[in-house]
């Protein structure tokens, strides 16, 4: 009896160890499987996405950097989605503080008119208020031309200078023109946006702020980080795109921007997106250089949606410098749209004038902060009535 109990003992023992090795064994791959898996698609790590190939008809899908489905990189920890602000809620939170930049240049012209005489020095120091706020020479003769006859005629009849003043801004800024993002794609395509503008003015920053719009709005979007120029630029967009779940399709730096716009579109196509946003490179090196990589860019995009819209980011700090930058990029694309940002750190709300007048084509959106949601629809009474407070 106690030989075959020691004997029992000794297999059972036997098989206990062989069970545990085997399950050591076993969970030792597991993890080497999933260290591989996670160095290998690292969030972030732009290095390690398929890169696409030169030739864009045959590029190879580049690794989103988010999942599409749950914004989630891979073997990160689920985040918690953002929950951007409604467009009503900003536009009441952002006009406040378009009235504290843009409010002295409307305090000081109802200042002037509201002088008990309108002389000639009076109406210089109007017409230079004006010019300083960037609205730019013909307008600001324009303007002045109208306030002249205006308050010289209705002086009298009970009109007020604030009532004429403002008619004739709103009038300036033109409350006809159609200030709607096309994103609405036809044949069940997606809406395809293309964000141009030179580095530095805002444009990464707002391509991540109309994805939250977009996606306050219940709109299903997808971002192509096709400003490969700078890898730091790619980052920022799939940070925008992973805290509000919208995928991003990036390539590694340096790779040809087309090539990941034509990705970004495929997959808006095939996982019927409602929005494909586009952020471009803008390197200014010269007008013919950035029309063959933007008239690239919009060639291999259109072989399988058409672009609905082209939006070119200004930076309104920048004045006349950004007033070239427009000229050019409307020289290289048929823009359809103008984003003004840093409207908060600049006193010269009168570019929007400026910038209509030269592209004859509408402000959009405004930029209001560095705020993940300090951008507003434009809106010509809104902005002039923040103008005067
Ligand atoms: N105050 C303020 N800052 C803004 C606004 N829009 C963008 N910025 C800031 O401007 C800086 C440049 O923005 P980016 O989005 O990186 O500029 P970019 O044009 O994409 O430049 P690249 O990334 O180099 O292509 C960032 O610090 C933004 O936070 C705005 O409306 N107001």
């Amino acid at each position: 009896m106690d030989f075959l109990g020691d004997w029992l003992l000794l297999i059972i023992g036997v098989a206990v160890v062989g069970l545990l090795g085997v399950a050591g064994l076993v969970s030792g791959r597991t993890r080497a499987r999933r260290r591989g898996r996670e160095g290998t698609a690292a969030p972030g790590a732009t290095d390690t996405v398929a890169p696409p190939e030169a030739d864009t008809d045959t590029v190879r899908p580049p690794e989103p950097a988010v999942s599409p489905e749950t914004g989630e990189g891979p073997g990160a920890a689920a985040p918690t989605l953002e929950r951007p602000e409604g467009t009503a809620s900003r536009l009441v939170r952002l006009r406040q503080r378009l009235s504290r930049s843009q409010g002295g240049l409307g305090r000081g012209l109802l200042a002037l008119l509201s002088r008990d005489r309108l002389d000639e020095d009076t109406w210089e120091d109007i017409e230079d208020t004006l010019l300083t706020a960037d609205i730019g020479v013909a307008p600001t003769q324009e303007l002045v031309e109208r306030l002249r006859t205006r308050l010289r005629v209705e002086g009298n009849e009970g009109t007020t200078p604030r009532e004429v003043l403002r008619e004739e801004l709103v009038a300036l800024v033109d409350p006809t023109m159609d200030r709607r993002l096309s994103i609405s794609g036809a044949d069940g395509k997606p809406g395809v946006v293309l964000v141009v503008g030179v580095n530095g003015a805002g444009k990464t920053t707002t391509v991540g702020k109309i994805a939250r719009i977009l996606v306050a709005e219940d709109r299903r979007a997808l971002l192509g980080a096709a400003d490969t120029f700078r890898a730091a630029a790619v980052e920022q967009l799939a940070t925008w795109g992973e805290r509000v779940g919208v995928p991003v399709v990036r390539g590694p730096e340096g790779s040809d921007p087309a090539s990941v716009a034509f990705e970004a579109v495929r997959r808006g196509v095939d996982e019927s997106m409602d929005v494909v946003l586009v952020d471009t490179a803008g390197r200014l090196q010269n007008k013919a250089g950035l029309m063959d990589e933007l008239g690239k860019v919009k060639r291999v995009i259109e072989k399988q949606a058409p672009v609905t819209e082209v939006l070119l980011v200004l930076d309104a700090t920048t004045g006349q410098n950004g007033m070239v930058q427009a000229r050019v990029f409307s020289e290289v694309v048929d823009v359809s749209g103008i984003v003004l940002t840093k409207l908060d750190g600049s006193a010269k709300g009168g570019i929007v004038v400026a910038v209509q007048r030269e592209l004859g084509v509408p402000v959009k959106l405004v930029g209001l902060g560095e705020g993940p949601d300090d951008l507003a629809p434009f809106d010509a009474g809104a902005f002039v009535d923040a103008l005067l407070g």
